[in-house]
């Protein structure tokens, strides 16, 4: 956002541990698609977004994402630890891509925020051990969150609270459509 009214990161109430990755990173002020979007995430809507690639998407759902995760564990009732966040993304590469964006605004909270990939390259055992500790943010392709589901190795009917569809053309254009009905119906 190129104007000097945007909201700055350090107006929107987030959490010091999130607003020091976010300096790290160099950023000195969200873009448009975050200073939009932020906001209304934290105020708990459900948001339809778009912006051209290389608009800073990522952060404008995974800071929203980290920070409502913080606050709740920082203020709610002491509940089991659950997967909580889901991410779904196209391709492999995006899950890569959008776990080390979401893992870097998390480094100073790594340890109350847990992010997984589930689509990394490892074997489906090591997947599964990796979900057995339920991760608060779980990120995957809809084939392979799907197939952690038939498994039982992945459960979010009790749990998910933030659901984030990333490249939801795409998605739908790799014609994941079915099994993204079977993964959110
Ligand atoms: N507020 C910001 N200030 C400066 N750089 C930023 C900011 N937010 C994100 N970036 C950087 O912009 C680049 C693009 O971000 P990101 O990949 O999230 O965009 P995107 O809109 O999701 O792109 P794509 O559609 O290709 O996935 C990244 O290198 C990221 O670090």
């Amino acid at each position: 956002m190129e104007d000097s009214e945007a909201l700055g990161f350090e107006h929107m109430g987030l959490d010091p541990r999130l607003l020091q990755a976010v300096t790290d990173l160099g950023w000195s002020r969200p873009t448009l698609i975050q200073e939009k979007a932020i906001p209304l995430a934290l105020e708990g809507k459900d948001l339809l977004a778009r912006a051209r690639t290389g608009s800073g998407k990522t952060a404008a759902y995974a800071i929203p994402m980290l920070q409502l995760l913080l606050h709740r564990k920082a203020t709610g009732p002491v509940v089991e630890q659950a997967v909580r966040g889901l991410v779904l993304v196209p391709t492999k590469e995006l899950a890569r891509q959008a776990q080390s964006m979401i893992q870097q605004l998390a480094t100073y909270c790594a340890r109350d925020v847990r992010v997984a990939n589930v689509s990394a390259a490892e074997d489906s055992a090591s997947q599964r051990a990796v979900l057995m500790e339920k991760p608060d943010v779980v990120v995957g392709t809809p084939s392979r969150i799907l197939s952690h589901l038939q498994q039982d190795s992945l459960k979010l009917r009790d749990s998910l609270e933030l659901l984030v569809v990333d490249e939801a053309d795409l998605l739908f254009s790799f014609g994941f459509e079915e099994e993204l009905k079977s993964l959110l119906w």
